[in-house]
């Protein structure tokens, strides 16, 4: 049985969890959150998030005991951003010296087929990591970076590394399989891995809690809006489908990656455009997605350009709900029917106007927004569709740290035992 109560009910031991606290490190493709969590309870003792890394100027937001810290500093690397984000712990609180830590859990977008499930890391699991880098580009090195910074800054307790990956190990062979030459295929171990799991995981047990519902009874589609941005398909709370697949490229049209395109065109570009792999590589990942089609890839930002008229901004904000839309109905073929259909992450629980128009047109299906509801503030968990439809439309804030936390637990309560 799980050492860990599935409701989120308050810590009867102490002030920090019967385990203490964890803290939790969520490195994205340039940014850094971190959380310092109460891992039964499930409260954020203090949290930050520090926001692009690499660029001339960085966003560092620190918060704790309901004070909030901003500052515009420029980070050159996650690594750098790790040793800011301790430093403000000293500096704000609470100090970690103090803090009862218990564990340090690490996301790690890509554990290939080499890992699925938590593991506490080791040189060997590092090593295994590194070797992943070409399947994460955007996002491994950096959680390797975070990974080798707070072991030398936190070395006395055990950490662990989350991946993305997990949930998805259990998606079919028909949803992970490429129709791509066998041999080849299973020589580079090229097939889809999914990412954002722990999202999905979290919000698709989150739905059925909130609903007082099984998640074996639940057939929900979850749309993970963030920067980086992918959707699931979760048929009695094991997944059956992903946008993201051998990288955390495919599917959705993200902030700065293009989704889904055709493979001819890396062919033509490379040969009719002298682009380098690398280049192309750059292009999609970097280059794409919003910020290729409109110059802009903060979604708030987008909305100010559209308001004004540009044209560019209108129409990547067509093409990011076309796909989203497309994706729905792929999904809903799938699954048969449809229960729930959950908006979670940056843009997903903040965004009503993106809510609207990936939801508009879907009412011959059962599936519809009431708009009071849809633009009603609250941070829980909440419907958003009217009392008639079939298909619940709910926005699900994830709660990624939290989740990560609950399983390192686990993973060092397991070694332990
Ligand atoms: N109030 C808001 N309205 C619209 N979009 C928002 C709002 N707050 C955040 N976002 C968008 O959320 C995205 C970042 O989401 P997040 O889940 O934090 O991404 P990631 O974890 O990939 O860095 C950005 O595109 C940002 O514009
Ligand atoms: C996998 C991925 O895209 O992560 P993020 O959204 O944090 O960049
Ligand atoms: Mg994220």
């Amino acid at each position: 049985m799980s050492i860990i109560p599935d409701a989120e009910r308050p810590n009867p031991y102490s002030a920090y969890g019967a385990h203490g606290s964890v803290l939790v490190l969520n490195s994205g493709s340039s940014s850094l959150k971190y959380q310092l969590v109460n891992p039964v309870g499930g409260e954020a003792i203090a949290k930050g998030t520090i926001e692009r890394i690499g660029e001339s100027s960085g966003i560092v937001t620190h918060k704790f005991a309901g004070n909030t810290t901003r500052r515009e500093q420029p980070v050159a690397d996650h690594g750098a951003a790790l040793e800011v984000a301790l430093g403000l712990f000293e500096e704000i609180g609470p100090r970690l010296s103090e803090a009862g830590i218990y564990a340090v859990g690490h996301r790690v977008v890509q554990g290939g087929e080499l890992f699925s499930g938590p593991v506490i890391v080791d040189d060997e699991a590092l090593e295994k990591m590194e070797s992943l880098v070409p399947l994460a580009p955007l996002h491994n090195p950096a959680n390797i970076q975070g990974i080798r910074v707070a072991r030398q800054l936190l070395g006395d307790v055990p950490h662990v590394a989350v991946f993305d990956t997990a949930f998805f190990q259990d998606l079919p062979p028909e949803a992970y399989t490429y129709a791509i030459d066998r041999d080849v295929a299973d020589r580079y171990a090229v097939r889809r891995y999914g990412a954002h799991g722990t999202s999905h995981q979290y919000v698709a047990g989150k739905i059925a809690r909130v609903l007082g519902r099984r998640v074996q009874d639940l057939n929900s589609i979850v749309l993970h809006l963030g920067n980086g941005a992918s959707v699931s398909a979760v048929k009695g709370g094991v997944p059956i489908e992903t946008s993201m697949g051998l990288t955390p490229l495919e599917g959705l049209v993200m902030g700065t990656r293009s989704g889904d395109v055709d493979p001819a065109v890396v062919f033509h570009l490379a040969r009719n455009a002298g682009m380098s792999i690398d280049e192309i590589d750059d292009l999609l990942n970097k280059r794409s997605g919003l910020k290729g089609l409109a110059g802009e890839n903060d979604m708030r930002e987008l909305h100010r350009m559209v308001d004004e008229g540009d044209p560019d901004a209108n129409l990547a904000f067509s093409v990011y709900v076309h796909r989203i839309k497309k994706y729905i109905g792929a999904y809903a073929a799938l699954l048969g029917r449809v229960d729930v259909i959950a908006f979670t992450a940056g843009i997903g629980e903040n965004d009503a106007l993106t809510r609207t128009a990936v939801i508009d047109g879907l009412e011959p299906f059962g599936i519809a927004i009431d708009e009071d509801r849809n633009e009603a503030r609250s941070d829980d968990p909440r419907i958003i569709s009217p009392e008639w439809t079939k298909t619940l439309v709910m926005v699900v804030p994830t709660m990624e740290e939290l989740a990560i936390a609950r399983q390192c637990v686990e993973a060092v309560e397991t070694a332990r035992t």
